[in-house]
């Protein structure tokens, strides 16, 4: 028997014929409360409710007391009324498989293409937790990206997770489409939590493209969505990775975005009663998201690296607001996107003054860190110095270092938005290059 069929035949044996059902006792907030479940439901299982009159609502079960079962509808409750039934739905199992791979697929293994999609062979838990510490390779070498400035200035290795912190319209989804397409990887699975209908088929279809889609795994929920399915995006987009990274395969995972899922449970947490406190969210996001980033990064022996790339949306360039806070203490490096750059048309827009790679020094050579650290000085002295020279009063001959950044200023800003198909060592030549037309380092090294 193929292995589809032998999924099949699980799937037949172990379906369920007869549907456990209760009845609304209470209406709370948001919630639903039901009794005559709690003997069979599961928390996140499916419920739907027969409102009378009206169009059946569906909901997840958030909470399990002793006798009764709280709904989170995935619609405002109107019309539902006391006695109203409700029935448990069974929910599959979550398995994913090679076949997932260039397909896009709901947060319950089920394809949003219109195509039909077989689970795979072996149904993983969405909540699994990181491989034990002590058992986890170190991170592996640096990647390949595609791009001149994350080869060089902000490398990024096997098994590093990155946050990528941007405003709205600053070119997000454009630089995760690129890493998608161009990045070093076996396989790539891309979370879009929370993300307008029309903005998914966009990325789809067009950002990412056919090419983008050859290796890529797309999980997606839309804002219209409940609050449990937009937060559960997240959990499976990272189990499909697991699944790849347990059989050897280096993965690249995006998720697009850390924010919108916070916001998703944010959502969860109040109407299960859990007070906010982080300007707006609940205490339980910064476990939330810690758990969520440590699944990923490097595998045990014989297994995989899954290289993880986590959007944050930052409004008016807010660094601190609290998501981008808690990302910015778990991640091995943050790449900022800033609207002034966009604005003067360099894409990608990637603030390098403001952006770390946790990876160096190791991962680069000395000769390459000294390269490295003779940009950042320079690009430091023209930033301090920024004003005065779009005001014309910066004067030649005062700081050799000034000299020598405002001289290198336009190259090397559009080395930073080149694509490099041809690696990591051209991205370094092409850089050293720059450099030494001005022959910085020298200089630099005598300061
Ligand atoms: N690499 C690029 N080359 C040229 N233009 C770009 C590039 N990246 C982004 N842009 C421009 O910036 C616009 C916004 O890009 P993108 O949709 O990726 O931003 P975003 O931050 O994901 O936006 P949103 O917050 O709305 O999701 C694009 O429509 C395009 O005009």
């Amino acid at each position: 028997m193929t292995a589809d069929f032998r999924t099949l035949a699980q799937e037949i044996a172990t379906a369920r014929l007869a549907r456990p059902m209760g009845r609304v006792v209470g209406i709370q907030g948001g919630a639903v409360q039901i009794s005559g479940l709690a003997d069979s439901a599961h928390i996140g299982d499916h419920l739907i409710l027969k409102r009378d009159p009206g169009t059946p609502l569906k909901g997840e079960v958030l909470q399990i007391e002793r006798d009764i079962v709280h709904m989170l509808p995935d619609s405002a409750p109107d019309g539902v009324a006391i006695g109203d039934r409700a029935v448990l739905l069974e929910i599959e199992g979550f398995a994913a498989g090679d076949h997932w791979i260039g397909r896009v697929i709901d947060p319950y293994g089920r394809p949003l293409d219109g195509q039909p999609l077989m689970r795979g062979g072996v149904s993983r838990d969405l909540m699994s937790a990181p491989p034990p510490a002590v058992a986890r390779r170190p991170l592996g070498t640096r990647v390949e990206t595609g791009l001149s400035v994350l080869n060089t200035v902000l490398p990024i290795v096997e098994g590093q997770r990155v946050g990528l912190f941007a405003g709205s319209g600053v070119g997000k989804s454009r630089l995760l489409a690129d890493l998608a397409r161009n990045m070093q990887a076996d396989v790539v699975v891309i979370a879009l939590i929370g993300e307008r209908g029309r903005e998914v088929n966009d990325f789809v279809d067009r950002v990412l493209g056919p090419e983008g889609m050859k290796r890529a795994v797309v999980v997606a929920a839309t804002s219209d969505q409940s609050a449990l399915t937009r937060r559960r995006c997240a959990w499976a987009a990272m189990t499909v990775a697991e699944h790849f990274r347990d059989q050897g395969r280096n993965v690249l995972f995006l998720a697009d975005s850390v924010t919108r899922f916070a916001e998703a449970h944010r959502e969860i947490a109040v109407s299960s009663g859990e007070a906010p406190a982080l300007r707006g969210f609940p205490p339980s996001v910064t476990p939330l998201i810690t758990a969520l980033c440590e699944r990923a990064g490097p595998g045990t022996a014989g297994q995989g690296f899954i290289t993880a790339v986590f959007s944050v949306l930052v409004a008016g360039s807010d660094m601190d607001e609290p998501i981008a806070d808690i990302l910015r203490g778990v991640l091995d490096g943050h790449i900022v996107l800033d609207r002034s750059i966009a604005e003067r048309g360099r894409f990608p827009a990637i603030d390098v003054g403001r952006s770390v790679s946790r990876s160096l020094p190791d991962a680069a050579s000395d000769a390459e860190n000294e390269l490295i650290l003779s940009v950042r000085k320079m690009l430091g002295a023209y930033e301090q110095s920024a004003v005065m020279i779009t005001a014309g009063l910066y004067a030649e001959g005062a700081d050799p270092v000034l000299d020598q950044a405002v001289k290198l200023w336009p190259e090397l800003d559009a080395f930073f938005a080149k694509p490099d198909p041809s690696g990591i060592r051209n991205s370094f030549d092409r850089l050293g290059l720059i450099l030494r037309r001005a022959q910085a380092p020298a200089s630099l090294r005598a300061r």
